[in-house]
């Protein structure tokens, strides 16, 4: 096996999946029953479930080439148990890193022990999201059996960890995520929280749930950064592991009375149906809000999967993954052409800049990895078109 993946994070997920559709092997390791439920089923990679020890997976990564360590940000002990393994087997070891969070106004800080100290100076209830690992840092804080709400697993451990650091049962918050935002202010009105700690777990860990609950509520945060730690982003990891993918062929094909669907109408979708208008296609958006352009019909509610019915393009810019992840689907499903605005993993076809002039039309995509440079290089393009009209 070329090359094996230390996963349970979202960030291992895709990953696998990407992997995958290059038509790569690999093996996932999950510690638990539940990192291994979230894992599904994808063609050439075998999930292996249960915790290792650092020998363990020295023997388990033995003719291995590669070991991608894309465990959880503060699971500091196993990252250190894979890099130790790798060494003792002789294989590459990538830490994948999940992009780190800056949050306008939260406080923040590099610890628990930070935080509490922190806390220690301040007034108010705080509602605090860490788990139970750490909650014993938090006794430091004065008062801390009346002002603090901890929030845990609905685990015998857990509850332990509490009931022995002495915060009274009243106060004690036992549930499994995920967390909507609506559940977040629910309790933090139901707490009377001031203040909300929580480490930074990225989307997959619910922080932007906690966040925008937190600023609604007007409920201040106090951030526990990233332990400090040296690694790639998901996209070096992809580069370093698969090989360049060809570029996409501009294909200039007829859109007069063909239907195009435009899912989501905000800047983007806007645009984008008056794109598709300009080159004589008919075009349907669907989406509660915004203004579609003259010329298209707009259907002011949510996506339906029949909306794909006799439609020849589609392009999925709602602001919703999961949505824009199921346009793809079915229209994969359907071999249907799409354009997916908020992952270009899920793009059929790149939806190009495109400029027209002096009887030219130009239409530019990047490899999907600079939209920026893209768009610059079709504003010079444009430039030159309209000299070209000149002469
Ligand atoms: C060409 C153009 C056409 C158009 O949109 O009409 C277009 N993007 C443009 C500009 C642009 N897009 C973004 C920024 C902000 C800066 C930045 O992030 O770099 C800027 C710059 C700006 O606005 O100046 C953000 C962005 N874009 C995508 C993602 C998701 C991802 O990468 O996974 C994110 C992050 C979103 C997020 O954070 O949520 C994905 C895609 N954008 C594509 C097309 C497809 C690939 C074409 C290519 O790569 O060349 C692809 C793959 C899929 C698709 O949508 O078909 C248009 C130029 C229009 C013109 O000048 O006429
Ligand atoms: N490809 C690009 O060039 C590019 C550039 C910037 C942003 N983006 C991404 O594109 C997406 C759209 O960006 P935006 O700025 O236009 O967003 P926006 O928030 O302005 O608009 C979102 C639109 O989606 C609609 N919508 C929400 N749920 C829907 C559903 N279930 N069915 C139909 N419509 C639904 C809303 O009514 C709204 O019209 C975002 O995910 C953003 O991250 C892409």
């Amino acid at each position: 096996m070329k090359t094996v993946i230390f996963s349970g994070t979202s960030e291992g997920r895709t990953l696998c999946e990407q992997l995958s559709r290059a038509g790569q092997e690999a093996v996932a390791c999950v510690a638990t029953e539940y990192g291994k439920q979230v894992m599904p089923a994808l063609p050439g990679i075998r999930v292996h479930t249960g915790r290792m020890d650092a020998a363990q997976m020295a023997d388990f990564l033995r003719g291995v080439e590669t070991a991608v360590d894309a465990t959880h940000p503060y699971a500091v002990e196993v990252s250190q148990n894979i890099r130790q393994a790798c060494q003792q087997a002789g294989c590459r070891y990538l830490r994948l890193l999940r992009p780190k969070t800056h949050v306008e106004g939260a406080v923040h800080v590099p610890d628990a022990r930070a935080a509490a100290d922190y806390l220690a100076q301040t007034e108010g209830a705080v509602l605090l999201t860490v788990g139970s690992k750490e909650l014993h840092c938090f006794t430091a804080v004065p008062d801390y059996a009346e002002r603090l709400w901890p929030r845990v697993l609905p685990a015998e451990a857990s509850m332990q960890i509490c009931k022995t650091l002495g915060f009274p049962a009243a106060h004690l918050i036992l549930m499994q995520g995920p967390f909507s935002e609506e559940l977040n202010c629910a309790l933090i009105h139901m707490s009377g929280a001031k203040w909300l700690v929580t480490k930074d777990t990225g989307e997959a860990g619910g922080l932007p749930e906690k966040l925008a609950a937190a600023k609604k509520c007007g409920c201040r945060v106090i951030l526990i950064d990233r332990p400090q730690e040296d690694g790639l982003t998901p996209e070096q990891v992809r580069q370093l592991l698969l090989p360049e993918p060809p570029m996409r062929f501009p294909l200039f094909v007829d859109l007069t009375g063909r239907r195009c669907l435009v899912v989501g109408c905000g800047k983007i979708g806007a645009h984008r149906a008056e794109v598709l208008l300009r080159y004589g296609a008919e075009v349907i958006v669907v989406a509660p809000e915004g203004e579609a352009p003259a010329g298209a019909v707009h259907h002011r509610r949510a996506f339906e999967p029949n909306d794909l019915d006799g439609v020849f393009l589609v392009t999925a810019a709602t602001d919703r993954r999961d949505i824009n992840h199921e346009i793809y689907t079915l229209c994969v499903q359907r071999n249907v052409f799409v354009s997916t605005a908020d992952n270009r993993e899920e793009c059929t076809f790149f939806f190009p800049a495109v400029r027209t002039g002096a009887n030219l039309s130009v239409g530019l995509v990047s490899d999907g990895s600079d939209h920026k440079k893209t768009a610059r290089a079709a504003r010079a393009i444009g430039q030159v078109l309209k000299e070209e009209s000149r002469t």
